[in-house]
């Protein structure tokens, strides 16, 4: 694994200067006030009020672009308030081509809110086929969505091959990649041509399963402005603790992805080899089909796993309902290993017949590997399989 240089110094170091506060702390304070004194009308001294900018979000904000190697950060009260303030750039009769597998809610999001309230339309591509892009592109075609790795199903989208036919069909089309399963250590989308990075920092950027949060970072001015203006104008943005819990998860983000890595190419290869298991979805396996694309763009992979067990929804159910350190909860990337049913949690909301299509079928499982001990791990898989599945 060879990584993005000085990651670890930047996420100890930016943004954290001491000599900006009166004390020179070394860790910037929690600046909890709304609202702030004014020594005439109109003449706040720095921030007036703390929806519109609040001193602990700024650290936030400067530590997770440098992170991203990107020029900003706006962050929100949680990935999908992230999400609708980017898609907020788009006006009523433009049109989305987003990534067939995204994250239930996101697809909610675009497909109850966007399209019918604010007159968006949308097509929903597989987007690991660039020439699906082309097709799908419209002259009224004004941003391109996907997450990569995508959610649940791992698939794996070339995204400086997406930027160029976006870019050559329309230079104004905004590519915007969902980073959030692979956080800016492993994965830079900017770097590779994107114009806009959204995350859920509610995984692995705060990392410790107590925050709900979420950015947009991007190298666009103009963006820049339109984001800052929908925290300040519809006002979904963190609290100042939420922001300091979130800058202090940052300064282990390094270790905590290297030590995700580590396991869950361990247990992926274990999955691979287990007679109970249909198949892995995991980019770092070299069976995975865009395996190649993985290793041109990526440093490495995150601790999300998908596979297919041999077996029904009472096969799942057992499973799951046997597993004792893996937890058996919705979200991912916190230290704490977790398992779901996307069919049935967080993939729900997608309607049954794009489920059945896409493949988010009754036997597929999603894990979220913790940074336990790898053999706790392993062990825990191999007895809820063999309570699952008892004869093979
Ligand atoms: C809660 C889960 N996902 C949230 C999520 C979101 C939404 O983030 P929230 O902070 O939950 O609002 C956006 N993008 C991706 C790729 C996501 O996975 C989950 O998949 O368990």
């Amino acid at each position: 694994m060879s990584t993005f240089p000085h990651f670890g110094t930047a996420a100890i170091h930016v943004g954290q200067e001491p000599e900006q506060w009166d004390m020179n702390q070394v860790v910037p304070p929690i600046s909890m006030s709304s609202t702030y004194k004014q020594d005439n009308p109109g003449e706040p001294k720095g921030h007036d009020y703390s929806r519109a900018g609040n001193p602990t979000r700024d650290v936030l904000q400067k530590n997770l672009a440098a992170l991203e190697d990107a020029k900003h950060c706006q962050v929100f009260s949680s990935g999908l308030a992230a999400t609708s303030a980017i898609i907020n750039l788009l006006k009523t009769g433009d049109h989305i081509v987003c990534s067939d597998d995204v994250y239930g809610g996101t697809q909610r999001y675009i497909r109850r809110v966007a399209v019918p309230n604010h007159g968006l339309e949308v097509d929903s591509v597989d987007l690991t086929d660039v020439k699906n892009l082309e097709t799908a592109i419209k002259p009224n075609t004004k941003m391109v969505w996907f997450e990569s790795p995508s959610n649940p199903l791992l698939k794996v989208v070339d995204i400086a091959a997406i930027v160029q036919v976006a870019k050559k069909a329309n230079p104004e089309i905004v590519v915007v990649v969902d980073n959030t399963f692979m956080s800016p250590y492993f994965q830079r989308p900017i770097s590779l041509g994107a114009d806009v990075v959204v995350h859920s920092i509610t995984k692995y950027i705060n990392g410790h399963s107590d925050v709900v949060m979420g950015a947009v970072i991007t190298d666009n001015d103009e963006f820049q402005q339109h984001l800052f203006f929908m925290q300040l104008a519809v006002g979904a943005v963190p609290s100042p603790f939420d922001c300091f819990l979130v800058n202090r998860g940052l300064k282990t983000l390094h270790i905590r992805m290297r030590a995700h890595y580590e396991n869950a190419m361990a247990v992926a290869k274990y999955l691979e080899a287990n007679d109970r298991i249909e198949s892995v979805l995991y980019p770092a396996l070299e069976s995975h089909p865009q395996h190649e694309v993985h290793l041109k763009q990526t440093k490495g992979m995150s601790g999300m796993i998908s596979f297919y067990l041999k077996g029904e929804l009472k096969e799942s159910r057992a499973f799951l309902s046997a597993l004792k350190v893996f937890t058996l909860a919705e979200s991912l990337g916190g230290y704490e290993s977790l398992a779901e049913l996307p069919a049935i949690m967080t993939h729900a909301s997608v309607p049954a017949e794009t489920r059945e299509v896409l493949g988010i079928t009754d036997n597929l499982i999603r894990i979220s590997v913790g940074i336990e001990d790898l053999d706790d791990l392993i062990a825990d898989l191999d007895q809820a399989l063999k309570i699952a599945i008892p004869k093979v």
